[in-house]
């Protein structure tokens, strides 16, 4: 006997960031956050969880190889999903399948822990398969906070707004969907991979270092986000894109400057990050002073040097042809090599942005790759359409062939 699902969850990239904590252990934030969750076609973690009497232990293999559980974060997800499913057992039948052990299995179809939101993806995964597995029924979001703050607004589609709640139990920090994923019509994004290894300093020591050490945090904490946030929420209710642009790359300019401002300091981008965060500003000068304001491009930087670009549909072939221009992809790369994701052509260049690209030329291979891709929306059981990563019969993980991750 044996129960098993297999879900897919999205990254989400914040607009409005999530950095600092005032529980380490619930993972409550200082500040409210805003994101937006991308399509689960071209980035995705997928798990899948089996549950059976006659399995010995509990166990885990994340990307292949097999991990602890001992990890608190996970067990925390566990502990949380199990007690919710206790409380309504005699409802849902699950009484006795909750002393039975658990195999996990899932896999990201792109970098982990590159500062590409993996852990978001991961935990919502893990959390929403859970709730599948158990038959859990409301809210999720404040379970997926316990394993990464992040990955409770990846629970949702769309814009989603994560709470930070007042509670000192955190039963009031949640993720909700604040617009759906065609709130802004045909909007693409472009992450710009400039290093996809293992960055240095984790999102969760670095946020950590500058509770304890930023001057600059406290003004962050007590009056910019605050204010930012407000204004966030109003251009996004007035669908202003212009504006909307402009607070995403003050943010995160905000959030990189209290990374500097910590001592030691944190530093996350790089000289390419710069480079491409000046490149849209200059490409916004451009589309401004032609008066397409609703073609302005922003980026936002995780803890990472990757630029996520949020791009107008109607611009987003044109930008694409600039990025090629202004950061030249290695000589053994072709343009689906470099330009990943959904398959689209670079359009050719004015000669306004031809000059534009040429004015930093940068040598070949800064940027190793692009992810194009859009707007989605919330995870997915996909239980039966789906290949599982788990033998059916055995509960243990399938041989590579078929094991993709793609849904
Ligand atoms: N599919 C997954 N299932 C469960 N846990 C995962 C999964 N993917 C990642 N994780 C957990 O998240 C960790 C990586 O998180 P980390 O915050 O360091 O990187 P990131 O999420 O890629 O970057 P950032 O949050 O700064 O954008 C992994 O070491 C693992 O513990
Ligand atoms: C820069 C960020 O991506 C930080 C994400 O931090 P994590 O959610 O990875 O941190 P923990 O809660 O400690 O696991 C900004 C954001 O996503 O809001």
């Amino acid at each position: 006997m044996m129960k098993t699902v297999t879900c897919t969850a999205p990254v989400n990239i914040a607009v409005i960031k999530y950095w600092g904590k005032r529980d380490e252990t619930l993972i409550l934030p200082l500040n409210d956050s805003i994101s937006f969750t991308l399509s689960q076609d071209e980035m995705c973690a997928k798990t899948t969880i089996s549950i059976s009497p006659t399995f010995k232990e509990d166990k885990f293999w994340l990307n292949g190889k097999e991990e602890s559980l001992e990890n608190p974060r996970i067990q925390n997800c566990l502990k949380e999903v199990r007690r919710r499913a206790s409380k309504r057992k005699h409802e849902s039948g699950v009484e006795g399948t909750l002393n039975w052990h658990i195999h996990i299995c899932s896999k990201n179809n792109f970098p982990t822990a590159a500062g590409l939101a993996s852990s978001a993806a991961g935990y919502a995964c893990l959390v929403y398969a859970l709730g599948q597995v158990y038959g859990i029924e409301g809210d999720l979001s404040s379970v997926a906070r316990q394993g990464s703050g992040s990955a409770c607004r990846s629970i949702y589609g769309g814009l989603v707004q994560w709470y930070k709640g007042e509670e000192d139990d955190g039963t009031d920090s949640v993720a909700q969907s604040i617009a759906p994923p065609e709130h802004f019509p045909d909007l693409r994004v472009v992450i710009c991979v400039a290093n996809d290894g293992r960055k240095k300093t984790g999102s969760t020591i670095g946020m950590r270092r500058t509770v304890l050490t930023s001057r600059l945090m406290q003004y962050r904490i007590q009056e910019s986000v605050i204010s930012r946030t407000a204004a966030m929420k109003k251009a996004i209710k007035e669908k202003d894109w212009s504006k909307f642009c402009d607070l995403t790359m003050a943010d995160s300019n905000e959030m990189h400057a209290v990374c500097q401002d910590t001592s030691p300091p944190c530093v996350y981008m790089n000289d390419t990050s710069h480079t491409v965060a000046a490149l849209i500003h200059q490409y916004n000068d451009v589309k401004t002073t032609s008066g397409n304001v609703n073609h302005k491009v922003c980026y936002t930087f995780d803890a990472g040097p990757n630029a996520c670009l949020f791009v107008p549909g109607a611009v987003v072939g044109e930008l694409l042809g600039l990025l090629m221009r202004a950061f030249p992809p290695s000589p053994t790369q072709n343009t689906d090599t470099y330009i990943t994701g959904i398959p689209i052509q670079p359009t050719d260049l004015t000669r306004e942005l031809k000059s534009l690209a040429e004015e930093d030329g940068q040598p070949t291979g800064k940027l190793k790759y692009l992810i194009h891709t859009k707007i989605g929306d919330g995870p997915r059981d996909l239980t039966g359409s789906s290949t599982s990563l788990l033998d059916l019969s055995t509960g243990l993980p399938k041989q590579e062939d078929g094991n993709g991750v793609s849904p």
